[in-house]
């Protein structure tokens, strides 16, 4: 299936979206519905293990689409909010882990955006951080709320208040993206981190992903009950068997799907 604003390729079991919006990737209603429709024929394709989210040129996402901005009025505004904060949720609840490669600059939605993939790398070049705030806004998808799941409190109050842009390096001490790479190299580095997310029990890791998300809506001890139901719904699995098979006999397990 092809689309207007992304390309979504297959490399092993991993589906590649790059997100194409000339020239800084600015994220307008078309734009993140393609995002949506890629993810989502990600998600039904089950011989996909991962997803790799990346941009093309010298941004990942450069934010929300200001000149889209001049066109619409408040309840425009909370209408593009709520889609947004959709098809964040829908990267966000997706079956597959999802890789951020920040191949440039991420800032306003496209820091938002990176909040709703599992983990991120980021090339050293790229600049990343919620510039709301210098335009007058506050993050309008999901940035007040997720940004407290990757840094300390008073840290992710720091960011949305100055609009400050963070280099990688200063990302990635912050805990905010895990890793800094060369320039050009993000999608190569996520590829390989991919590579061993797709060699792991494919179910272990959906379930991984799952029982992980459910303690960000839920209490500690919610959290606790449930992976103790996900944990052991694994035991009945034929995955399982094979790891612990492989194990004792002393070899690399085969999860390949026949
Ligand atoms: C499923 C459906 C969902 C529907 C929802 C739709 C999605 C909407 C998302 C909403 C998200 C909620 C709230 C989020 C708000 C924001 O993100 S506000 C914007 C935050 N971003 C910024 O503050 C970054 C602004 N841009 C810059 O700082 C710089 O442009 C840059 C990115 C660092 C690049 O700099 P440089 O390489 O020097 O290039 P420039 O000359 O500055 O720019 C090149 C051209 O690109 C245009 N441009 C840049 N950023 C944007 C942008 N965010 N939106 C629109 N256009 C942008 C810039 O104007 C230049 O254009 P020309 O002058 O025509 O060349």
């Amino acid at each position: 299936m092809s689309y207007q604003y992304v390309r979504l390729e297959r490399v092993g079991a991993t589906g590649v979206v790059t997100i194409a919006n000339p020239p800084v990737n600015a994220l307008h209603p078309d734009v993140a519905a393609d995002i949506e429709s890629a993810a989502r024929q990600v998600e039904k394709d089950t011989s996909l293990r991962s997803m790799i989210l990346t941009g093309e040129g010298r941004c990942f996402v450069a934010g929300g689409d200001i000149r889209y901005f001049t066109e619409i009025d408040r309840r425009g505004a909370a209408d593009m909010a709520l889609r947004v904060q959709r098809m964040q949720n829908v990267l966000f609840d997706l079956r597959v882990p999802v890789i951020a490669a920040i191949n440039g600059h991420a800032l306003g939605g496209g820091l938002e955006l990176l909040l709703s993939c599992d983990f991120a790398l980021a090339e050293e070049q790229a600049k990343i951080g919620v510039t709301e705030v210098q335009l007058g806004l506050i993050p309008g998808a999901g940035g007040t709320q997720m940004l407290f799941s990757a840094l300390p409190f008073g840290t992710a109050k720091r960011l949305l208040f100055t609009g400050d842009r963070l280099t990688a390096a200063e990302a990635a001490r912050w805990g905010l993206v895990d890793q800094v790479c060369e320039q050009g190299t993000s999608v190569e580095v996520a590829l390989d981190i991919a590579k061993r997310i797709n060699s792991a029990g494919p179910l272990a890791v959906e379930a991984a992903k799952r029982s992980a998300n459910f303690r960000l809506r839920h209490s500690l001890d919610e959290g606790h009950r449930r992976e103790v139901d996900i944990f052991s719904a694994l035991f009945e699995t034929t995955d399982h068997r094979e790891g612990i098979t492989a194990f004792l006999e002393r070899r690399s397990p085969n999860y390949e799907r026949k």
